[in-house]
């Protein structure tokens, strides 16, 4: 499998070699060449088989000889080895066609450990074969980053150096990229937004001798390797709920775009996805985009759905390269307007392809607390604010087609937000860190 960059400026690259490399030279992103296809057989096939194995079978296409068999299996089993459930990512119904799907039994508690804890031991074994040291910069709205540092920390040859918002995140996560003690993990608070973070990553992956000099890798979800392990959840939750016979949509919480761009790369492999709804916080540039057509920025303003307070949202640039038809003068051109004018018009027909890809909404600050609060009410579930943000929004897309809401935080990593709308405190899931509950400073 080749993979090519959304700007079509940069060199072509292999499964290892494109996750190694994070963002292309020319300041794409990588995609594949081509998307293999699962056909109705193989997605039949997947029904009562461990995420691990259905891991394995979606991934294997994309990863080519890149990792030896048992090893890319022997990987994916340790990876998913200490997740809190049996299931890793269950699927529990909320209403009489609605489920969550909880993305937050991994070690840090957010979506973030599905793919993080399989990258950090892709990262290793390749590392370990090429002898190389490598610096891994990370910009982070709060999850990114402790999952990051929870995958690298320790990991020899590895430093890793995350850039967070000072202010901009939750106090328990703070406390997990501010807490570990291993040498080679470096947190480091921006004076800005997630978007300063993300934008002073870019520039020094644009300085080329400076990204040689010190071997920067990325593992934000500019890096190809983790929109493909997220692209498995979407399969096992379609396969429980009834794929490849039955259509299943999916509502997903975005910031980035990179968990909704791996729930469309599932449905061009396959997956009989009806919907996908980009559901937003008032932060809402992305569903300002697919109603209006403009990709404008009007600035970032803190909410209580922080990780998702997010303007440049990089896995666009993949939609948009898709939407062009693979055309990179035109991502070019899209990203250049960006850059220097603040936005740019989506052109008609790209537009209309997004528009066939997806649905969007938004939730106010109001919105958010409400969801909170009803969804405990009416299901007995307490529920982060960017799930509830999706959960809003999902109320709008229900019908006779099954919906699943991502649930992509443990509330626990978010106890403000949902004390204020509840009255309740949650609770960690299992045994955590002091350091990490508040219990001391
Ligand atoms: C809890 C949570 N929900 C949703 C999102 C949005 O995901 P994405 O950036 O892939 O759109 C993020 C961060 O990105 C997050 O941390
Ligand atoms: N919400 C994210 C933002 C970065 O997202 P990524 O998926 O591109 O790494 C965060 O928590 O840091």
């Amino acid at each position: 499998m080749r993979y090519v960059s959304t700007r079509g400026q940069a060199p072509v690259l292999g499964f290892e070699e494109a996750m190694m490399t994070g963002l292309a030279a020319d300041g794409g992103l990588y995609v594949p060449e081509r998307v293999p296809a699962m056909s109705a057989a193989e997605i039949a096939a997947l029904a009562g088989l461990s995420y691990e194995e259905v891991a394995f079978r979606v991934m294997r296409p994309f990863v080519g000889e890149a990792f030896g068999e048992e090893e890319f299996r022997g990987l994916i089993a340790e990876s998913y080895a200490g997740f809190g459930h049996a299931a890793r990512v269950p699927i529990v119904q909320i209403g009489a066609n609605h489920f969550l799907m909880e993305l937050f039994h991994g070690p840090t508690l957010a979506f973030k450990d599905v793919a993080m804890q399989l990258i950090g031991r892709l990262f290793r074994a390749s590392l370990a074969r090429s002898g190389r040291r490598i610096a891994i910069v990370g910009a982070t709205s709060g999850d990114t980053g402790s999952a990051a540092i929870e995958a690298f920390r320790g990991v020899p040859g590895v430093e890793v150096f995350i850039l967070f918002p000072h202010g901009r995140v939750s106090e328990v996560q703070r406390r997990q990229m501010t807490t570990p003690a291993e040498a080679n993990v470096h947190a480091i608070a921006v004076d800005g937004t997630f978007d300063d973070c993300q934008a002073r990553l870019k520039e020094m992956f644009a300085d080329r001798r400076f990204a040689e000099e010190v071997g920067l890798a990325g593992v934000n979800s500019i890096n190809w390797a983790r929109v493909l392990a997220q692209v498995v959840y979407y399969v096992t939750a379609a396969v429980a709920l009834g794929a490849p016979h039955r259509a299943v949509s999916f509502t997903v919480p975005t910031g980035n775009f990179g968990d909704i761009y791996a729930g469309l790369i599932a449905r061009r492999m396959g997956l009989p996805v009806e919907r996908l709804v980009v559901a937003t916080n008032q932060n809402d540039i992305l569903h300002r985009t697919l109603t209006g057509g403009e990709y404008r920025k009007a600035g970032v303003r803190p909410s209580i759905s922080p990780s998702m307070d997010i303007e440049v949202a990089s896995n666009f640039e993949r939609a948009l390269h898709d939407a062009h038809g693979g055309d990179s003068a035109a991502v070019r051109a899209d990203m250049t307007a960006l850059r220097e004018e603040g936005g740019f018009r989506v052109a008609q027909g790209a537009l209309s392809a997004l528009r066939d890809w997806f649905a969007s909404g938004r939730a106010s600050e109001e919105e958010t607390s409400a969801a909170i609060a009803r969804t405990l009410r009416e299901t007995g579930h307490l529920v982060c604010p960017h799930t509830a943000v999706g959960l809003h929004v999902a109320a709008g897309f229900l019908g006779a087609v099954p919906m699943v809401t991502l649930a992509t935080a443990h509330p626990a990593k978010f106890p403000e937000a949902v004390e204020a709308a509840t009255g309740l405190r949650p609770p960690f899931p299992r045994a955590w860190p002091t350091c990490m509950t508040g219990r001391n400073g």
